[in-house]
């Protein structure tokens, strides 16, 4: 697909697009950068004062680090995606930039294109299909809430959670997007979760920790875990084993906004289905000249 013709049509949505360079991400990967605490005495620190959220639902952000909005993509547009990703997962389609990632259970054995062979995909933001899931108005309409206007994709996925083989190599470890982010500040960041079909705890939901958004980010590292663990899943070791743990169930088409310093994870998959969620993780950038 014509680059030049993708890029401005994310200027036109999203006023830019943009991501930092593979050299700034591996330094940040290696470095896991520390965000300094921060205090504002206003009520609401982690929204923005438009009119879309209720007061409900901001006071419920504000104290949670995350809110559940019911049904806000279509089936429709949930099918184009699941449709494009199967086209990728054949090969049919290369979107530049594009990042593979198979299951840790069968990263070392013989590739075979077909969505089983992939966990996930990240960086689709050359891919025209895929990228309408961050142009849906309603999408911005919600991200902004929590960002301000003007932002920037910087990260996206499109995650295919395996059967689990039995060694749990499915699950997510608790963690936060903050580590894996060369960039801030915190509370211009937000992450938009959309689930692409009815997602519980059978096929491994995301499990949220409330209010840890509050919090400051955390050292991460690879679990424990005797089955494997998949490359770049690190997990926080010393999280309050006390903090009430929320599942949370979604049908097709919710969203859920999280902080970036929200502690999350996901279960392992119990089914036989290939768990499907788009994540999009946007930027407000502020004006550098007024
Ligand atoms: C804006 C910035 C955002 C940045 C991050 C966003 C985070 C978002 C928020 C949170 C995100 C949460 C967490 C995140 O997701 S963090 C993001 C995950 N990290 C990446 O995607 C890093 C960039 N991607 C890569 O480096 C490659 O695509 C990988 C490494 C994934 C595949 O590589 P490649 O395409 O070249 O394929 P290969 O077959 O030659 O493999 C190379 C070697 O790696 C081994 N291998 C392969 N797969 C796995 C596996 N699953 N578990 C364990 N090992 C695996 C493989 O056996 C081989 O080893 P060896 O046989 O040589 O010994
Ligand atoms: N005791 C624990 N210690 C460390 N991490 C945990 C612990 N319990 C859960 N987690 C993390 O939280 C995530 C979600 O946990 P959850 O209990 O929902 O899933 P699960 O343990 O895979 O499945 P199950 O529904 O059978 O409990 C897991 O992937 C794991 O990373
Ligand atoms: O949907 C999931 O499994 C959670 C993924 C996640 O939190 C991440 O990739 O950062
Ligand atoms: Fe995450
Ligand atoms: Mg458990």
């Amino acid at each position: 697909m014509d680059s030049e013709c993708a890029a401005s049509r994310l200027r036109v949505v999203l006023g830019h697009l943009r991501r930092p360079s593979a050299t700034a991400v591996a330094a940040h990967l290696t470095s896991g950068a520390i965000s300094p605490a921060s205090f504002h005495p206003q009520q609401f620190q982690y929204t923005q004062d438009n009119n879309v959220l209720s007061l409900e639902q901001r006071r419920f952000y504000e104290e949670n680090g995350f809110l559940v909005i019911r049904n806000l993509v279509s089936d429709a547009d949930i099918e184009r995606f699941r449709n494009e990703f199967e086209r990728i997962c054949r090969k049919e389609v290369k979107p530049l930039g594009l990042q593979l990632m198979r299951d840790v259970t069968i990263a070392k054995s013989e590739y075979s294109p077909n969505e089983k062979a992939v966990t996930k995909v990240q960086d689709f933001q050359e891919d025209k299909e895929l990228f309408r899931y961050c142009t849906l108005p309603q999408i911005l309409k919600y991200v902004q809430c929590f960002t301000g206007p003007n932002i920037m994709a910087m990260h996206t996925m499109l995650i295919n959670k395996p059967p689990d083989t039995g060694k749990k190599t499915s699950r997510h470890p608790l963690h936060q997007d903050l580590h894996y982010f060369p960039f801030r500040p915190s509370n211009n960041i937000v992450c938009a979760w959309t689930a692409m079909e009815h997602i519980d705890r059978n096929n491994g939901c995301l499990v949220v920790l409330p209010g840890t958004h509050k919090g400051t980010l955390k050292p991460h590292d690879y679990p424990q875990w005797e089955g494997g663990v998949n490359i770049m899943f690190h997990g926080i070791q010393d999280y309050d084993e006390n903090n009430a743990r929320v599942h949370l169930v979604m049908e097709k088409g919710d969203t859920v906004f999280f902080h970036p310093l929200l502690i999350h994870g996901s279960g392992q998959n119990k089914t036989q289905g290939f768990r499907k969620v788009c994540i999009i993780t946007p930027l407000h950038f502020p004006k550098m000249n007024g």
